[in-house]
């Protein structure tokens, strides 16, 4: 930073700082939170609901976690579709369309999907293999506002049913566009050999990611149901999370679909959202890297002390991985992800690593408790980079994992919004500055 820009920061944190009791003065609520850290109420909706509390004569008791698809258990979803492909594809039907696809309806669906995997004719030397990146969120945000320039139909088109179709062909497209870049990436930057294997319309979105990964485009049956199930986890999480609001505040605009979904790619890249899957990781080899990965309950919550008092790791003060917005006493993703976490851990010889995690995450829960006095859980991208890993997924692409989930619910919530809503974002904030004549140049000390 230059001296000259170092000085006029410093006037200016001197001079313009706004006082943290004001917020409370004018009952600001900090992060659209109430006193009781519940969210803002900002909206309505069929699409999803997450419950982590419950109300008693107005007092908030805090709960074991439930997540509902278009009012469905997700965790009924998910222990109801052992064996099965294409589970992904039909919570992408349930929650762009409301109800479960019958037989029909599925194949009709994953066809369409199927016929939408492959891009554009020339958009992969064009867009993806001219222009290597080496953050593919960041990359993946242009390529969606690409998108937007091969629109065929009207790419501004604010109509349901064209929204519907343009976020269908997002949600086939983007795992393709995802894969392409990482192999650009990794060939330019890494020196690793350039394989780009073709599309395969006979394989689910979870197939195709792995056969796309992959330079020998294999993968088991068994791999594939788990990187299904994580994309199904993901799909929605309500109105309020920070990427679907922030794809909603954007769009209420009136904007095109493509620049909705770039700015909740953005959103979502952070570590306190999204990027906690790759911090978690990154938090928790630094962890095993500083104190072995056989460590007892008492060196991990030493650890998780240095951590909070911003003595370890990014030095943030924050446990990645842990809390939550909403869900108290547990998250059921979590939950889900840890069972399937410690089967796939103890089948590929991980099963001191994944009860490091365990370890971990109860003394985090523990000294968070002890610390602020609240309850927090395992959030859903606890376990995710530990199962990404044993995948064999790079982390350049947990994050990405996390978008090709999420895309559906923020196209389902776009449209919900201007359907039934359709107005402008414009919450207000109070100036607190002080009001001062214009002084002209001359007169200026
Ligand atoms: C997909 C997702 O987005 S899931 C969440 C992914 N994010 C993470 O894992 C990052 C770590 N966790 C966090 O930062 C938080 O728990 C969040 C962002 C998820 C939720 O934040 P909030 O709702 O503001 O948390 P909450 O109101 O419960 O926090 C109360 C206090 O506990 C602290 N706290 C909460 N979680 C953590 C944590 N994991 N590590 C350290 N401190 C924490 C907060 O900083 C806050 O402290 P303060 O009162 O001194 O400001
Ligand atoms: O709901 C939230 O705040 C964050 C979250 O878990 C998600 O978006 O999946």
């Amino acid at each position: 930073m230059s001296e000259f820009v170092k000085k006029s920061l410093k006037k200016s944190l001197e001079d313009e700082s706004i006082k943290n009791e004001l917020y409370k003065e004018y009952s600001v609520k900090k992060g659209l939170r109430n006193e009781d850290g519940t969210g803002v109420l900002v909206g309505l909706t069929r699409i999803s609901d997450v419950v982590g509390y419950r109300k008693e004569d107005g007092k908030k008791i805090d709960d074991y976690g439930k997540l509902y698809y278009r009012g469905i258990l997700v965790s009924d979803i998910v222990s109801k579709s052992e064996g099965r492909r294409y589970m992904f594809e039909e919570v992408c039907f349930l929650i762009l369309f409301g109800h479960l696809p019958n037989r029909q309806e599925l194949e009709i669906f994953k066809n369409i999907i199927a016929h939408r995997y492959e891009l554009p004719d020339r958009y992969l030397e064009h867009s993806i293999l001219n222009f290597p990146s080496k953050n593919l969120m960041n990359k993946l945000q242009q390529e969606v506002l690409m998108m937007y320039r091969y629109d065929k139909y009207d790419p501004d088109s604010r109509d349901a049913w064209d929204l519907i179709e343009k976020g269908i062909n997002l949600i086939a497209k983007i795992p393709v566009i995802v894969c392409y870049t990482y192999a650009t990436k990794i060939h330019n930057f890494d020196k690793a050999s350039l394989v780009i294997h073709h599309i395969d319309p006979k394989l689910s979105i979870a197939e195709q990611i792995l056969y796309l990964l992959r330079p020998d485009g294999k993968y088991t049956k068994q791999e594939a149901e788990v990187l299904d199930r994580c994309l199904l986890l993901h799909a929605d999480h309500g109105g309020g999370n920070n990427s679907t609001f922030t794809s909603v505040v954007i769009s209420s605009t009136g904007t095109d679909l493509y620049s909705a979904i770039s700015g909740a790619i953005g959103s979502l890249k952070g570590p306190r959202h999204g990027g906690a899957n790759l911090a978690v990781r990154k938090q928790m080899l630094a962890a095993i890297d500083e104190i072995g990965i056989e460590a007892d309950d008492q060196t991990i919550r030493k650890l998780i002390k240095r951590i909070m008092d911003k003595d370890f790791n990014d030095n943030s003060g924050l446990v990645y991985g842990i809390g939550h917005a909403v869900y108290t006493l547990s998250d059921p993703r979590a939950e889900i992800l840890e069972k399937k976490c410690g089967e796939l851990a103890i089948e590929k010889g991980r099963h001191a690593e994944f009860l490091f995690y365990k370890r971990f995450a109860k003394e985090a829960i523990a000294e968070i408790h002890e610390r602020k006095g609240i309850n927090v859980c395992a959030n859903v991208d606890f376990y995710t980079g530990l199962i990404y890993d044993i995948l064999g997924i790079p982390e350049d692409l947990y994050t990405l994992l996390f978008v090709i989930g999420r895309t559906v619910g923020w196209v389902a919530h776009i449209i919900e919004d201007q359907l039934y809503s359709n107005r402008i974002v414009r919450p207000a904030t109070k100036y607190v500055g002080t009001i001062r004549p214009y002084i002209p140049l001359d007169d200026r000390e």
